[in-house]
């Protein structure tokens, strides 16, 4: 294996685009390392810092600043300290900075906040779902998911307490960051009015490296002012960043990636390498590989630490990656596009990009969600080749030709054109936006979509005949989890078990709770540890015993780690379940323990999650699903239709019974491994 395969190589690589940005000249190139630098002398090096004063100015002058700048100039973590800086933070005010991400949310909160030298929760903090380190009183930086942030408008509609908005990587255009704009651009037309008068500080701030910023302006001036808005085009990026392809189309990418990982860490000096690949499974197969041939490494070569990245992970496993690197060891990285946008990895220099992305796609009519691997866009190539070049120089190798990069399309479909549209509706109804004709998406999503999603949610009893949200339907809408969830836990008051449905409600909102390694006796043995928690009633008992035993045995590790359970995974279920106790206590649900009554407990989680369990192999096609919550057990063959989202599937199955009449049922689950049974997520039936 030789990197002699590579295309250019040496001369010439890169695509016009890379190209273009390197001969700018303003390319810090014989920069010594990043890190001899001060933080602060780190800071007033980014290409950013020559445009503060302008940046400021706009802010100051504009309602709405749209910046467009190069991957790694310095938006994410210095826009909010100049900020900061200029006094947008005073009288208690605060400045958010959201991000489509979760992990990118909480790593540069983590940088800023040693930028600043505070503690992280204390000036600088962040929020995600399920996990708020920021301070009310203190904090006044706030890197927070886009969801998070939509989420408080739904209790504080004029954000009151913050100055400034900024709406990071919005070329993602996801869910949120699209629900947030059009719910700020009606701030933004209020602006020229009424509350540009009672809160004449609130800005927004719209940035990303590869926005169509044209498109952004005309959004944002639609019906206001031109003087609404400006852009700014930041120039100057920090290090060069040199991309090589591929001269054939390889058939096996992943296979690829590991093979010029192994080559680069034959042939180049220091530096750690992130690959990008799809999901879960290819991540897993990738670090297979590279594991199988860590016995040939020779002496001599840096010694590699394997480690993966997606969105499967906790909070603390994710910020693994960022952990230096041990003495003479290498770090690869193999991440999903999580990795891809807002996040620094000290040290890595050099990127292996597939080309590739999963993303979701949503039928309105089947009700199926499924997930489908498409060429990455020109955006996520850019974002994916900015991961190097952050603090030192760095190669970007990507496994497709140069003439497929030039023919990618520029951005992937909005995610609001390929979404279920229920609990944003819900939300956005809950905002007082009833007709949702009049509301200004930024993409509206198809009616279709729309339709279907009004049509549930008004047979959920959620939405009155006449359009307006149900005392229930505000209610689910606060809660922060999926409406199905949430409707288990308002039926719970019915059949008197709400401390159960509590705890199960939290358990399913927290993933891989049991950590059964895959095959060998170590896998053996797991299993017949999660064994002793498997209820016969179904999965959602199971997952009830085992939290209830985690707390009997006094929530400790070792004792997680000796009954083939997550630590982390259950500890979140503990923090997520008082979470979710609050919003029960706030509305009046009693939490009452349904005392051993599985029937009862059966027949609250059979209105809303249905009643299924899964008998299958992993990969397998298809298997068995057992109706366990109905009186009598009843089985029935299932076909697999689609694959979701790593290791969740979409089944079909049909049984004829006086129960269930010619049912057609889709079942989304997620297979876990040899032909145990397994619960299922979320599920929807259509006749
Ligand atoms: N955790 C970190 N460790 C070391 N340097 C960092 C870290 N985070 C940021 N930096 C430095 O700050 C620079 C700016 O990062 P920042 O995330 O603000 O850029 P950006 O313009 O928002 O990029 P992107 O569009 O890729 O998100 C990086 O290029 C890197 O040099």
């Amino acid at each position: 294996m030789s990197l002699t395969f590579w295309k250019p190589g040496t001369a010439g690589p890169g695509s016009t685009l890379d190209r273009a940005t390197e001969s700018e000249g303003n390319v810090v190139q014989s920069a010594p390392n990043h890190s001899a630098y001060s933080i602060q002398a780190q800071r007033e090096r980014l290409p950013i810092a020559k445009h503060r004063e302008k940046l400021m100015y706009c802010v100051e002058m504009y309602g709405v600043t749209i910046v467009v700048g190069q991957t790694g100039c310095g938006k994410t973590t210095q826009l909010p300290q100049y900020l900061f800086e200029c006094g947008w933070a005073a009288d208690g005010h605060v400045i958010a900075c959201t991000q489509p991400r979760r992990v990118a949310a909480t790593s540069v909160a983590g940088r800023v906040a040693s930028e600043i030298g505070c503690s992280l929760g204390e000036e600088v903090g962040y929020t995600i779902r399920f996990e708020d380190v920021s301070d009310k009183e203190r904090t006044r930086i706030r890197y927070m998911t886009d969801g998070m942030l939509f989420r408080e408008t739904l209790l504080d509609p004029l954000l009151s307490r913050y100055s400034v908005i900024m709406i990071d990587e919005a070329h993602e255009r996801s869910l949120y960051t699209d629900l947030l704009l059009g719910v700020l651009k009606k701030h933004v037309n209020l602006l020229c009015s009424a509350i540009r008068r009672k809160r004449p500080s609130l800005r927004l701030i719209v940035s990303s490296a590869t926005l169509d910023a044209t498109s952004f302006l005309e959004y944002f001036t639609s019906g206001t002012s031109p003087e609404e808005a400006t852009v700014v085009s930041l120039e100057g990026r920090m290090y060069p960043v040199e991309v090589a392809y591929l001269q054939e189309p390889t058939p096996d990418y992943v296979r690829k990636a590991a093979e010029v990982a192994w080559n680069i860490n034959l042939e180049h000096g220091r530096g750690d390498i992130l690959i990008f690949l799809t999901g879960r499974e290819e991540i897993d197969r990738c670090l297979e590989e590279l594991a199988e041939l860590l016995p040939t490494l020779p002496r001599g070569a840096s010694r590699l630490t394997l480690l993966a990245l997606h969105a499967g992970l906790t909070t603390e496993e994710q910020l693994r990656v960022f952990e230096p690197a041990e003495q003479g060891f290498r770090k690869v990285i193999v991440a999903t596009n999580i990795a891809e946008a807002s996040v620094t990895i000290d040290g890595v220099k050099f990127v292996i990009d597939s080309g590739f992305v999963k993303i979701r796609t949503y039928n309105p009519t089947t009700f199926l969600a499924s997930l489908s691997t498409v060429p990455v866009s020109l955006a996520s190539a850019t974002q994916r080749a900015g991961r190097a070049g952050r603090t030192s120089s760095g190669i970007c190798y990507r496994l497709y030709p140069a003439s497929t990069f030039a023919s990618l399309s520029r951005t992937i479909p909005p995610e609001i054109t390929r979404t279920d549209m229920t609990t944003p509706i819900l939300q956005l109804k809950s905002l007082g936006i009833d007709d949702l004709m009049k509301f200004e998406w930024v993409s509206a999503p198809p009616a279709e979509s729309v339709l279907r999603a009004l049509e549930g949610l008004v047979s959920a009893g959620m939405i009155s005949d006449n359009g307006r949200l149900t005392v229930v339907g505000e209610q689910v809408a606060e809660c922060p989890v999926e409406v199905g969830v949430a409707r288990m836990l308002f039926s719970s008051k019915e059949f008197k078990c709400g401390e159960e449905i509590l705890t199960i409600a939290a358990m399913t909102s927290v993933q891989d709770i049991f950590v059964i390694p895959d095959g060998g006796a170590q896998g053996a043995i797991a299993e017949l540890e999660r064994r002793k928690f498997t209820a016969e009633e179904g999965d959602h008992l199971t997952l009830l015993n085992a939290y209830n035993a985690f707390k009997r045995y006094g929530q400790s590790s070792s004792w997680c780690k000796s009954h083939a359970l997550s630590f982390r995974a259950m500890s979140r279920a503990v923090s997520i379940r008082s979470q979710l106790k609050k919003y029960m206590v706030r509305f009046g649900l009693p939490i009452e323990s349904c005392e051993g009554d599985a029937k009862r407990l059966r027949q609250c989680l059979i209105l809303h999650v249905h009643p299924t369990s899964v008998l299958f192999t992993r990969k397998a096609r298809t298997g068995w699903v057992i109706f366990h919550e109905l009186e009598e057990t009843k089985k029935t063959q299932i076909r697999i239709l689609t694959e979701i989202e790593p290791d969740w599937y979409v089944f079909k199955y049909s049984i004829a019974n006086d129960d269930f009449h010619s049912f057609r049922i889709q079942l989304q689950c997620r297979l876990l491994d040899h032909g145990h049974k397994y619960q299922s997520r979320h599920n929807g039936a259509t006749r």
